[in-house]
């Protein structure tokens, strides 16, 4: 099948180009290059795969780049926390606007297959519960609260300290950030597209992804990288609130081995699905952090009770749908992909 993989040549997108090619398909990479990503230049091939730079906003360039493509595997996007409210527009410019043009040149092309890299980031908070109450969604965790270091999210009908539990598929969608709302947005706008096509779209809710080729320390940047990149400087990872956060660390390839096996899944019903990809183990930050200093025999990790607004404080996925109906399971354990992280090249 020929593929056209969006953000084809950045830190996730290349590891699926190399997925793709292996499992046989013919893929053409588009390579979006925002300069938020601050990229180094890249060959006219990743993968052995052909190249083509544009701007994912060029409906022209995108509409020819389509040309005699089966399916597209969009994970062309601006990610992170971003800088400030400054960044909104390039946010939505980017992820939104760039999928509205995509859809609309993928329906004019006749392409009907899609997978789109989206982010467990659409859940905002995982899902608790109180022992009172059953299942509750947490509101934003009050500053008064995180300033007195009281990180943990309370019920909101009893106050109740909550159990964080596994987050499914059929969440509430509560976008926490700037960056998260386009996530949502870019769901919201591929299922449109699914219902108006009879096109097939599965999105891959992607937890914390790093590996091999994460982006050097920006404001773009996930935990894995910064902390990454202060232990090659020597210094120790700070780790903000008490550490005890916990997140759901998975592997780069295993995103990758993820991203085909959703290609595939597209071939078999339309409509549209959305899968968490994760390795389905929990781990703490301060345990990912701790993890990776060994790793690079680096200073043990700074916990600081610093805190940033927005964060959410426990996500944690269930991986049952992808494995059940993608035949997808993360094969990276935590400690042999952060000994491979703590040697590997990261981007400039
Ligand atoms: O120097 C740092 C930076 C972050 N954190 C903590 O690490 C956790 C994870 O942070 P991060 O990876 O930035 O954010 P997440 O919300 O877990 O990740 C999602 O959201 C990020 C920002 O929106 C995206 O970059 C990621 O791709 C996406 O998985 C949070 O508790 C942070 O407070 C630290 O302890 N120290």
């Amino acid at each position: 099948m020929h593929v056209l993989v969006t953000g084809g040549a950045g830190f996730i997108g290349s590891h699926v180009t190399v997925a793709l090619a292996a499992a046989g398909h013919r893929v053409t990479v588009l390579d979006a290059g925002h300069p938020a990503a601050h990229r180094r230049p890249l060959p006219g091939t990743v993968a052995g795969q052909p190249v083509v730079r544009a701007d994912v906003r060029d409906a022209a360039a995108v509409g020819r780049a389509l040309a005699g493509v089966d399916a597209v595997v969009h994970q062309a996007a601006l990610v992170g926390p971003g800088v400030d409210l400054d960044d909104l527009p390039e946010y939505v410019g980017c992820n939104d606007l760039g999928t509205a043009v995509l859809l609309a040149a993928m329906a004019r092309a006749g392409v009907h297959r899609l997978v789109l890299a989206s982010s467990m980031v659409v859940y905002g908070e995982g899902a608790y519960a109180c022992p009172a109450h059953g299942p509750v969604a947490p509101a934003p965790r009050p500053v008064a609260d995180l300033a007195a270091g009281r990180f943990e999210p309370g019920c909101p009908a009893c106050g109740a300290p909550l159990a964080p539990g596994l987050v499914t598929e059929d969440a509430r969608l509560d976008p926490r950030s700037g960056y998260a709302a386009t996530k949502v947005a870019q769901e919201h706008l591929t299922a449109v597209w699914a219902r108006r096509t009879g096109g097939s779209v599965a999105a891959l809710r992607y937890h914390n992804v790093y590996g091999p080729g994460m982006p050097r320390d920006t404001p773009y940047s996930g935990v894995a990288a910064i902390f990454r990149s202060a232990l090659e400087a020597g210094t120790a990872p700070r780790v903000f609130e008490d550490g005890g956060q916990r997140r759901d660390f998975v592997h780069v390839r295993d995103v990758a081995a993820a991203n085909v096996a959703a290609l595939a899944s597209t071939a078999r019903s339309a409509g549209w699905r959305a899968y968490n990809v994760a390795s389905g183990v929990a781990t703490t930050v301060g345990g990912m952090a701790a993890a990776l200093a060994r790793a690079m025999d680096g200073p043990e990790p700074v916990v600081t009770g610093e805190f940033r607004l927005g964060d959410v404080r426990h996500v944690l996925a269930s991986p049952a749908r992808a494995e059940a109906e993608l035949g997808f399971r993360a094969a990276v354990g935590l400690d042999g992909g952060m000994a491979e992280f703590a040697r590997a090249a990261l981007r400039a």
